[in-house]
């Protein structure tokens, strides 16, 4: 593994004003034979992704504000220790806390197939946030594919529930006429009807505001749209599908016009899915994405 003040020649220091016009974030450039990826050291949050002779896989609001401590409209945040918002305390910032925070980028590795894997590591040291400390690990994996290895650590000396989801802005067409496939049968929270319970029938359409959290979720999807999306998940039991629709993004600043840009279906362990880790304990997940 590369140590990080040493980096392969495979990735270059950047920040968002060389890139986005926009000063405010470190970013690295990954370019390899097989892909280019730009990931932010807040949230370990990977920007773009484009395989090499694909289309770019995932979307970065125009209007995305690079400011640290505030979350970037774009990408693939990571949404932890709570997902959505804080259920004791809806005063605390939506979707926990590590997608606003800086996190290290502890090395790099090379693999056969002309893949590279980016070790990205975050340590919440517990506080009136989140009382439980705890630690988290990153492996992003960039090919031909955009990978994620997530370990979750409780470091604390109490057992403590956790949730989260990589919550992946995928780029689209146009949203009214993306489908996703792989939640039909699957039972749903709807977020705009007061989290009232029901089940889909057929394909995932988006004609207005759609957040819907889909709990025992199958493992696989596909996000029909021209160069379709596949994702697949192993140890993620909750899929969440996200666009505002036209009416609510007007009061969004960071989307606005650029809702029918994109799909949000985000993996992860949420509502009856979240993590109940022990003092100590370590659970893993990971999730595959691909155009
Ligand atoms: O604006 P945020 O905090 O990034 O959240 C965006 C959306 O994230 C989704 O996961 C939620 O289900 C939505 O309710 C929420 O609006």
């Amino acid at each position: 593994m590369a140590a990080h003040d040493h980096l392969a020649s495979y990735i270059t220091r950047t920040d968002s004003g060389a890139l986005y016009d926009k000063p405010g974030l470190d970013l690295l450039v990954v370019q390899t034979g097989l892909c280019r990826a730009v990931i932010a050291l807040q949230g370990a949050q990977v920007l773009e992704f484009t395989a090499q002779g694909r289309a770019p896989l995932l979307w970065l609001s125009p209007a995305a504000v690079f400011e640290a401590g505030t979350p970037v409209r774009g990408g693939v945040p990571l949404c932890l220790p709570w997902f959505g918002e804080n259920t004791r305390d809806p005063a605390k910032p939506k979707h926990g806390l590590v997608r606003s925070q800086q996190w290290e980028l502890a090395g790099s590795e090379e693999r056969a197939d002309g893949s590279v894997v980016l070790v990205f590591r975050f340590r919440h040291a517990g506080d009136a946030l989140f009382a439980s400390s705890f630690e988290c690990e990153l492996r992003v994996g960039l090919g031909t594919a955009l990978a994620f290895d997530l370990a979750l650590t409780n470091t604390a000396e109490v057992a403590t529930e956790y949730s989260w989801a990589l919550h992946t802005y995928f780029a689209v067409e146009d949203i009214a006429g993306v489908e996703v496939e792989g939640l039909s049968g699957v039972s749903y929270r709807d977020k705009t009807r007061g989290f009232a319970r029901d089940v889909l029938d057929g394909m995932q359409v988006f004609t207005g505001e759609v957040d819907r959290v889909f709990e025992q979720a199958p493992a696989q999807q596909t996000i029909h749209t021209p160069n379709p999306i596949t994702t697949r998940s192993a140890g993620c039991h909750t899929v969440i599908t996200w666009n505002p629709g036209a009416e609510l993004a007007v009061t969004i600043g960071d989307i606005g016009a650029h809702f029918s840009g994109f799909v949000c279906v985000e993996h992860g362990n949420a509502f009856a899915n979240s993590w109940q880790l022990a003092a100590g304990e370590t659970a893993h997940a990971s999730l595959t994405l691909s155009r």
